[in-house]
């Protein structure tokens, strides 16, 4: 089955790296025009270039914005329709996890921040790209949690809290915009990029061997859920939460 993205245009928050990266070249492939967004331009130019040039077919546009700032998201959201017609496709990536440590020591800054990022986000840019787009031509919405949104870890707490909200939001904002709109969520577990590098870069062989399927995640893994949710081939999912794991969730709980 085809994805139907072909012609598509999809917009990728925090994709000037890591997942949000990999996403954006993967609807690439599947010939999408692509609206790249994080917060600095030079590094969106850059990844945008490397997608260019891999995909000549994809119609790329690299805008910056904070995903928390309003004006700059609702400039983003316009600039894709103004350059490619319609938002068919949004994908809430940008992540951040500012504190490291128990819950009970984190500052309200820290927590702000980390709520203002990866969960108002996705109410924000949700909104922009129904008003903008979705409510008459329809869609399609991914949004980023994680495993951490379903489980419990340490050092990440509130990051994890957010992340649960995210799995909750999917749930609400696919009830609310139905039918016009399928919104869907994927749980990623540890992924090799800059954000976890604290959690990844010194215990890689043990995490591996912690993981049913033997390895830490790349974000490629997480790309191809990313499209198969986006395209057609999901056209009867909404609401959901994917876990993409390697099957860190799946290991018994007494060993
Ligand atoms: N790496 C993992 O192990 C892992 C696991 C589960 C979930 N996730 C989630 O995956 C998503 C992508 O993370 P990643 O691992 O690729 O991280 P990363 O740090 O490699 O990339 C994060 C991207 O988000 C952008 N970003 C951060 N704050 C932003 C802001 N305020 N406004 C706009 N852009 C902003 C960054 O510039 C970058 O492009 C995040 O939502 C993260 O929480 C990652």
């Amino acid at each position: 089955m085809r994805t139907g993205l072909q012609g598509k245009t999809a917009l990728v928050t925090g994709a000037s790296r890591g997942i949000g990266k990999a996403i954006a070249r993967a609807l690439a492939a599947e010939s999408a025009n692509v609206v790249l967004s994080s917060r600095r331009q030079e590094a969106l130019d850059e990844a945008a270039e490397e997608i260019r040039a891999e995909h000549p077919g994809a119609g790329v546009l690299a805008k910056a914005a904070h995903v928390g700032d309003r004006d700059q998201a609702a400039a983003c959201v316009d600039a894709a329709v103004a350059e490619f017609g319609s938002l068919d496709v949004l994908v809430n990536n940008a992540g951040t996890s500012p504190h490291f440590g128990p819950m009970t020591d984190i500052e309200p800054g820290a927590a702000a921040k980390t709520v203002e990022v990866n969960q108002f986000a996705v109410v924000q840019w949700t909104q922009l790209a129904w008003r903008a787009s979705m409510r008459e031509r329809g869609g399609a919405i991914v949004n980023i949690a994680s495993v951490g949104g379903l489980v419990t870890e340490h050092g990440i707490g509130y990051y994890n809290a957010t992340k649960a909200a995210v799995v909750h939001l999917s749930r609400q904002f696919a009830m609310e915009l139905a039918p016009r709109v399928r919104v869907n969520c994927i749980a990623p577990g540890l992924v090799k990029t800059a954000l976890a590098r604290a959690l990844w870069e010194e215990n890689e062989e043990r995490i591996a061997g912690y993981m049913p399927l033997g390895r830490i995640g790349v974000p490629e893994d997480i790309a191809s859920a990313a499209v198969f949710l986006a395209g057609d081939t999901a056209s009867w999912m909404t609401g959901q939460t994917m876990i993409v794991d390697g099957g860190a969730t799946i290991r018994p709980a007494i060993a």
